[in-house]
């Protein structure tokens, strides 16, 4: 299979050269990075059919109701009909929203003149149960005609369960607002994972390829030994690990910063009638160090920060509370390497490195680590 605007598009680096040589570069790539640790770095788990495979798309129109990706780090639209990572589920209902955008000659916003609504159409898939949030962003706060536009795409494609209005009047790259506006549905989609249910809302984190995240957790959580152990679950966002954590733990508290995401975290927790996990919302800098002041009893600390990876303070909290196993998730190799030379030097040893391809065709890499007290 081609992309024809892969140079354009500038996503997925690999598209056109096979998966083999995907992996390949990965593989290369994982063994130059951790290099300097002296680790077994095992080749990269990737997947059978690397396809359609992103959960999450966001997509701009301009005034002429053309649609398309922004080229890679501008706001250049990018014209596409079907991109071969998205789930195509996605691109059907993304160019229906077109034909009705054309219809009802809905208002696009212009950057330029920063007038106008439409911004930006964000979907999100549940793609074990087959469910569909739309989020519309725009530059207003209300949608003229959306009870029309709602229901001719719901007849459309049966699997939309919510459909959002999201309100952005910033001049910024983040694409989504504060506000937000259900028109259609409960606001939320309902995800399995891992034989647990998830509610996934519009601004919450949720790991972009399914199949791929059920077999890094089952990794990562396979990695702890202790019996029973009181685990704290770090950049926990809607509390997935954690409560996947939760059938073999003591207890669990989780900790994440978005708002939002804590949100959906609680309701998950009483979905799947989890009894011994709690949620805080906070920095998780902030709360590993009041942990230490207090000197909370854990076993297992679980961390799983952004791209630019965890803090010095964070690394140095975490090891006072001297907790046997430490699991390192992380989406920016760089970054976990860096973090783990810090805990190399406070006392924790690592042997392997487990990466998988939760991105396939793109130059991004995730890598699962164990670490134990020396
Ligand atoms: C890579 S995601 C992992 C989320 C979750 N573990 C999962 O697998 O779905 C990183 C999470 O860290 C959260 N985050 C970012 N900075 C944070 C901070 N300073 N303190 C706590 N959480 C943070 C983000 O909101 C995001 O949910």
């Amino acid at each position: 299979m081609k992309c024809d605007i892969a140079k354009k598009c500038g996503s997925c680096q690999f598209i056109n050269q096979g998966y083999a040589k995907s992996l390949e570069y990965k593989n290369e790539e994982c063994k130059k990075i951790f290099k300097d640790l002296k680790v077994n770095v095992h080749p990269v788990s990737g997947m059978e059919d690397p396809y359609y495979y992103r959960n999450k798309t966001i997509i701009a129109f301009d005034k002429t109701y053309n649609y398309g990706l922004y080229e890679e780090n501008s706001h250049r639209i990018i014209p596409y009909k079907s991109c071969l990572i998205h789930d195509q589920e996605t691109d059907a209902i993304i160019s229906k929203i077109a034909v009705l955008f054309r219809k009802y000659r809905v208002s696009i916003y212009d950057p330029q003149r920063r007038r106008g609504e439409i911004r930006h159409i964000l979907i999100r898939r549940a793609v074990k149960t087959n469910q569909t949030l739309v989020v519309i962003v725009s530059n207003e706060a209300i949608f003229k005609g959306s009870k029309n536009f709602c229901n001719q795409l719901v007849k459309a494609f049966p699997s939309i369960k919510s459909i959002v209005l999201n309100t952005n009047k910033r001049q910024t790259s983040i694409v989504l607002g504060e506000q937000e506006k259900v028109l259609f549905g409960k606001g939320f989609i309902v995800d399995e994972l891992c034989g647990m249910t998830f509610k996934i809302s519009p601004r919450s984190f949720y790991q972009i390829n399914h199949d791929q995240c059920e077999a890094l957790y089952s990794k990562a959580l396979s990695l702890i030994t202790v019996k029973d152990p009181k685990i704290m679950d770090t950049y926990c966002g809607i509390g997935t690990i954690g409560l996947i954590a939760s059938k073999n733990a003591k207890q669990v508290i989780g900790v994440e910063l978005n708002k939002d995401a804590v949100k959906d975290a609680k309701l998950n927790k009483t979905f799947n009638k989890v009894e011994n996990i709690k949620f805080i919302q906070g920095d998780a800098t902030e709360f590993m160090v009041e942990a230490a002041k207090q000197k909370v009893d854990v076993d297992v600390i679980i961390m799983d920060p952004p791209r630019s990876g965890s803090t010095e303070t964070f690394i140095k909290a975490a090891v006072s509370l001297k907790p046997q196993e430490i699991v390192y998730v992380s989406c920016d190799p760089h970054t976990q390497v860096r973090d783990l030379k810090l805990f190399r030097k406070l006392g924790y040893d690592f042997k392997d490195v487990y990466p998988y391809d939760m991105f396939p065709f793109t130059q991004h890499i995730e890598s699962i680590v164990l670490l134990t007290k020396k």
